[in-house]
């Protein structure tokens, strides 16, 4: 049954929401944890792997795809569902951001950037209008505007005109994005931590009119109290039944944090990167695997997760797979460290849904100030 794209509420408290996505590829519950799937895959995990910890929706990336295999090849093969086997939705990010923090050579106009691949020095340019038909091509089920992410600290003239420039960038994004039912275009909120900049970014995409909204030019270096008092004078303006993602968020107290300030998704590198790291999260912190006091520890990585390594093996085998550098090792703890920011979504979620939101969130905070067990 082919169905439009919405967010319909479930149950709020106070600015937090929990709610359901309806997209073209599934409906997903929120607040949600998007996995980050760089190149057509979650490093370390199989996609069953990914679905068997509760993943929703998992992001794709358009400055890597294009460059490798390119947007057409995998159009032609049908796909990034398909090429990545992944049938639920799947959000790409436009790019921007990936050439300003890792394209090396790259020189930014009022048109687009121009940048040599960072794989063979080959020389390509994006502009929001090509962004947005790569992500076409690649039948990306949200597709992100593209935008500049200013570097912080700036001047406030600075994050203005950059603001401004990604604002006209939506516009030429919306002009190039071709509508169909169950798919849908972010707009990217900028303005820096500046409480004025960011109302005038918000009013200025909500005059476009997105299906959703994200939160970007955060999760840069301004720290939690600055991320968290530019979200209570951003989110608040944004339409209450239009989806709210904050890119690249963020550790579990950023997540909780930023629910509660009326987020409803998130994408961060951090669980799959400390997965592959011998960083292991838990509920009361995390742990350094590698760390010798783990050598002969018995006991599961968690009490409480149902995950492959916490089911089936001990924080010491771990730890020998580290120290032995075996694959095993990163792909075992990748699928824990995804299955607890699930656990901890859902939980997040539950709280929402009961009423009892304030409790859950003093009790994970208290968890997280514990010693490990
Ligand atoms: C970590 N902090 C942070 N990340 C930000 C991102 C990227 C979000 N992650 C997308 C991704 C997709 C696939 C593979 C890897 C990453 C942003 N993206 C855009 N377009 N605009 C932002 O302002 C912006 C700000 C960010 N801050
Ligand atoms: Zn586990």
């Amino acid at each position: 049954m082919s169905t439009a794209f919405r967010w319909v509420e479930q149950a709020r408290s106070g600015r937090a929401r929990a709610g359901h996505l309806h997209t073209a590829h599934g409906t997903v519950p929120t607040p949600t944890f998007m996995p980050v799937g760089t190149v057509g895959t979650v490093k370390a995990m199989t996609m069953d792997a990914v679905r068997s910890t509760g993943a929703g929706i998992v992001l794709g990336n358009t400055y890597h795809l294009m460059l490798r295999p390119g947007a057409e090849r995998v159009r032609a093969l049908g796909g990034l569902h398909r090429f990545m086997d992944w049938p639920g939705p799947i959000l790409t990010d436009s790019g921007g951001f990936q050439v300003m923090s890792l394209g090396p050579l790259r020189k930014l106009d009022q048109d687009g950037v121009t940048f040599s691949s960072h794989i063979d020095g080959s020389k390509h340019r994006l502009t929001p209008e090509r962004s947005t038909d790569i992500q076409h091509a690649l039948d990306a089920t949200i597709t992100m505007c593209f935008d500049e992410c200013p570097a912080l600290p700036a001047a406030p003239e600075v994050i203005a005109q950059s603001m401004r420039m990604s604002m006209r960038w939506a516009a030429r994004c919306r002009e190039a994005f071709v509508q169909r039912l169950g798919y849908a275009q972010y707009g990217i909120i900028q303005g820096g931590t500046e409480a004025e900049l960011r109302a005038e970014s918000v009013r200025a995409l909500t005059g476009i009119g997105f299906e959703g909204y994200a939160i970007g030019g955060l999760a840069v270096g301004e720290g939690q109290e600055l991320m968290f008092s530019t979200l209570d004078a951003t989110t608040p303006l944004i339409p209450w039944d239009s989806p709210r993602y904050l890119m690249g968020v963020g550790t579990p107290d950023d997540l909780l944090g930023s629910v509660e300030r009326g987020v409803d998704m998130f994408d961060c590198v951090m669980p799959t990167r400390a997965g592959r790291t011998a960083r292991a999260y838990t509920e009361r912190g995390t742990l350094n695997l590698r760390n010798a006091r783990h050598a002969v520890d018995s006991r599961p990585i968690s009490p409480h997760c149902d995950c492959l390594a916490c089911t089936r093996h001990s924080r010491a085998y771990l730890h020998h797979l580290f120290r032995a550098n075996e694959i095993l090792g990163p792909m075992l703890l990748t699928w824990h460290n995804l299955a607890y920011y699930q656990r901890l979504m859902r939980g997040i979620r539950s709280a929402i849904v009961e009423g009892s939101l304030e409790a859950h969130a003093a009790w994970l905070r208290a968890q997280w100030a514990m010693e490990d067990w």
